[in-house]
């Protein structure tokens, strides 16, 4: 898919990874609705990236992605500014091990079916892709983020199952799965600084040292690939700053 004037979704975009995720898309041409629920910052990154990529071909509103109406009127949006919606990045998540954070999973979940409401050729959409953010913790057991890998694991399985829907498949639109390790934004930085609720702190950010953090422009490398690259369906892209990218062969 080439996705100069093509139309995006990013969750979670104000900053970090969705961030990073929405300036490559940018930078290649495509027009960027981003949500978040940080409203001085996204309202920072969209006066960042409108001056850099122009007025019209951003637009940031404020929604949670636990709320099924704001994801509801979040759609609606970029399909009324973008006058089409192809690409759909369930980024929005947060660190920390809280019973409630199911949201990880129910959230991408709650999205990609809205999604499919845009992008299936069978609805009037003209096909496209969707790549939910899951984690290497989805498929590596994270001893001090349990809640953590449980959730990321089931959002993976759930983007696995849907891709190969033979009903999806014929609709045009393809799932594919994101799994980065450590990237440098303030979910990591959080372990770092003792403010979050991961088993053990000091542990946990032994373990981030000596597995490695990456750049999110990286990462947005590895997110670029999997929209871009039209045989990649179901896809499981697991990048880590030793290994480098890596599909899952299963
Ligand atoms: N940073 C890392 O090492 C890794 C991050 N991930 C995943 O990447 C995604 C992005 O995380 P980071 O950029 O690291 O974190 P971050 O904390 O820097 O950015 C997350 C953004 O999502 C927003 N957000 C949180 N909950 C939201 C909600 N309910 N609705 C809308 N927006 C919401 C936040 O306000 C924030 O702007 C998350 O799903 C995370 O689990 C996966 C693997 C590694
Ligand atoms: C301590 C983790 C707690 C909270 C969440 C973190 O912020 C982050 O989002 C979670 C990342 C989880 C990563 C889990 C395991 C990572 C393992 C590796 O990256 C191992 C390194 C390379 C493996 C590459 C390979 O085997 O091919």
């Amino acid at each position: 898919m080439n996705v100069a004037g093509k139309a995006a979704l990013v969750t979670g975009g104000a900053q970090g990874l969705g961030k990073a995720f929405s300036k490559i898309l940018l930078q290649n041409g495509a027009k960027v609705l981003f949500t978040d629920i940080k409203e001085d910052v996204g309202h920072a990154t969209l006066s960042e990236f409108q001056k850099d990529y122009g007025q019209n071909n951003v637009v940031f509103i404020k929604a949670d992605v636990t709320s099924q109406p704001q994801m509801e009127e979040s759609f609606q949006l970029a399909k009324s500014s973008f006058g089409r919606l192809d690409i759909v990045v369930n980024n929005a998540g947060v660190g920390g091990e809280h019973d409630d954070n199911w949201e990880r999973c129910k959230g991408p979940i709650r999205c990609t079916r809205l999604a499919l409401n845009y992008l299936r050729r069978d609805k009037g959409g003209q096909g496209g892709v969707i790549v939910n953010i899951s984690s290497a913790g989805g498929l590596k057991p994270t001893q001090y983020g349990p809640v953590y890998s449980g959730t990321k694991a089931g959002l993976l399985m759930y983007s696995r199952s849907l891709a190969a829907n033979s009903d999806l498949q014929q609709s045009g639109v393809r799932v594919n799965t994101l799994c980065p390790s450590f990237a440098d934004t303030s979910l990591v930085a959080s372990i770092r600084d003792n403010e979050t609720t991961v088993l053990n702190n000091e542990k946990a950010w032994e373990q981030v040292q000596s597995v490695g953090i990456m750049p999110v422009e990286y990462v947005a490398e590895g997110l670029f690939e999997l929209v871009t690259d039209e045989s990649k369906n179901g896809a499981v892209l697991l990048m880590a700053k030793a290994t480098g990218k890596k599909y899952l062969e299963m």
